[in-house]
């Protein structure tokens, strides 16, 4: 096993193997605690889980990063799986627990808390766990709230989060004070892609500390924007719920002559809402999102079609993801809240104006536009009974990851495993709809809407800090979808 260093000097675990296989494993106590203590993992007596075969993880069990390979291809990119493991770090009777829960809403934050806390009560016989008020300012500026499973039982059916949230306050040295004053050894941080930054700062500081704390992040988000994993959690009730604005959409438009429903989504710089609500419903024309910029005049602008969809069809429903365009409303770039994300303008009031007054002028048709804007009604559901599911298994994951002595990791699915991912990995960039992929052309070919982009240059300008092209655009599919418009 090797460690290597990056340039911010985070320490990674690589472990190379045969034919190209790499481990990059997450961080363990014993790497900078000596002589730690292990025990019987307590699920070994329990009777639901003894009589599982192959109930525990194996030390090598690791996820692939990429299931897609040729007969050639090195073995690539692995990360550890997570599960229960037949040795633990940490006596029951000894864990102090805590849980925050940081960044917006998300269905299914109370869920992901509930089975946090049955599951170290339950499979572990962990009784001290506590819950953090008001995200990560509350670990020094608040009293802390007392969490058993008593406590939580059905708090999964109710949305938000009952722990509070907050953006900013994130004071590392004053943070970890409070962890060690407090003589918390477990701490579970659910939270987005900036409090999983703020959890690598924390981790750090536990390790240069010298601390026996396991750090356990849960990655929350409604946007899906956090990389690697398959997806998170609270995104297919948000999908779901988008329906029915985009029904009421619809409704809407179809009862007015050149009726419009302008509905939009969630997604700061990801468009993934609108696109996959986009997809579900059908009765979109026309879906816009940040990564894929869109012009309003002139030849293949937005306003032609529009024209051409009422002539056509009489009516017409567009989505538009909150960070679309923002380059063309753009006096709210420099403007930031208090966890340092941008402020938007509302590009829905804004496209909503430009469209009615580019018609008005125009004289030539008159139009009925409705415009709804469902996000934090979205944001406030409870989840849905597959988010539940999922939301159980990370917290699950998440307990076995820190009572087996893991530190410094995000749990997710990859490839429909679950597995420990460094923070650093889940830090290092944010997930984003790729227009030069399958998913984004099978959109294109669902609305039909004009794809924007005029040249192959505009396509590779479009996608600079994606993957390389797909398959789809190296065979120049997406150039005749636009030409063939
Ligand atoms: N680079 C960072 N270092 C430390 N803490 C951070 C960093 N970025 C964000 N945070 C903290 O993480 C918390 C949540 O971040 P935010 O961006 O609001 O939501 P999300 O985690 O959902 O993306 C805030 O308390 C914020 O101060
Ligand atoms: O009004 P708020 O609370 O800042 O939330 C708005 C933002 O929260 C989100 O829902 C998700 O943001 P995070 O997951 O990064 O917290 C964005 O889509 C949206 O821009
Ligand atoms: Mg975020």
């Amino acid at each position: 096993m090797g460690e290597v260093t990056n340039s911010q000097q985070q320490k990674k675990k690589i472990v190379i193997g045969d034919d190209g296989y790499v481990l990059e494993d997450v961080p363990h106590l014993s790497d900078y605690i000596p002589n730690l203590l292990t025990y019987t993992n307590p699920l070994q007596h329990n009777p639901s889980y003894s009589v599982v075969k192959q109930y525990f993880v194996d030390e090598d069990d690791t996820v692939a990063e990429k299931v897609v390979v040729h007969k050639n291809s090195p073995r690539g990119l692995h990360f550890r799986r997570a599960g229960p493991c037949q040795k633990v770090y940490f006596e029951p009777d000894d864990v102090y627990a805590c849980i925050v829960t940081c960044g917006g809403l998300c269905p299914g934050l109370n869920t992901v808390i509930r089975e946090i806390v049955c599951g170290l009560h339950y499979m572990y016989g962990v009784s001290r766990v506590m819950g953090i008020d008001g995200g990560y300012r509350g670990f020094y500026s608040k009293n802390t709230i007392p969490l058993t499973p008593k406590v939580v039982n059905d708090i999964h059916k109710r949305g938000g989060t009952i722990l509070g949230t907050s953006r900013g306050g994130h004071v590392t040295k004053k943070i970890v004070d409070s962890i060690q004053d407090r003589g918390i050894n477990q701490v579970y941080i659910i939270g987005g892609d900036g409090t999983q930054r703020g959890a690598a700062v924390i981790f750090e500081e536990i390790r240069r500390r010298g601390l026996n704390v396991a750090v356990a992040g849960i990655p929350k988000t409604i946007d899906n924007d956090i990389p690697v994993i398959d997806k998170s959690f609270g995104f297919d009730s948000a999908v779901e719920e988008a329906q029915r604005a985009i029904s009421a959409a619809h409704v809407e438009a179809t009862s007015f002559e050149n009726g419009i429903g302008l509905v939009k989504l969630m997604g700061r710089d990801s468009g993934f809402i609108a696109m996959y609500a986009t997809l579900a419903s059908r009765d979109v024309d026309c879906c816009l999102i940040p990564e894929s910029p869109f012009y309003l005049e002139g030849s293949g602008g937005l306003f032609e079609y529009i024209e051409h969809r009422l002539k056509d069809n009489g009516h017409m429903v567009i989505v538009i993801a909150e960070g679309a365009g923002q380059e063309l409303v753009s006096e709210s770039l420099k403007s930031t809240d208090p966890s340092g994300n941008k402020l938007l303008q509302d590009v829905g009031l804004w496209i909503s104006e430009r469209i009615k007054e580019h018609f008005s002028k125009q004289k030539k048709m008159l139009i009925n536009l409705k415009y709804i804007d469902p996000t934090y009604m979205i944001r406030a559901i409870p989840s849905n009974a597959s988010d539940n599911v999922y939301c159980t298994l990370l917290a699950q994951s998440a307990v076995h990851g820190a009572m087996a002595g893991y530190t410094g990791f995000t749990v997710g699915p990859v490839n429909n495993r679950h597995a420990y991912i460094p923070f650093n990995r889940i830090i290092e960039k944010q997930n984003k709809v790729v227009i030069t992929d399958r998913m984004w052309a099978r959109l294109l070919s669902s609305t039909n809407q004009p794809s924007f982009l005029r040249t192959r240059v505009d396509i590779i300008k479009a996608n600079k800090d994606e993957e390389p092209p797909t398959q789809l655009s190296d065979d120049n599919l997406m150039e005749k979808q636009v030409l063939a418009k």
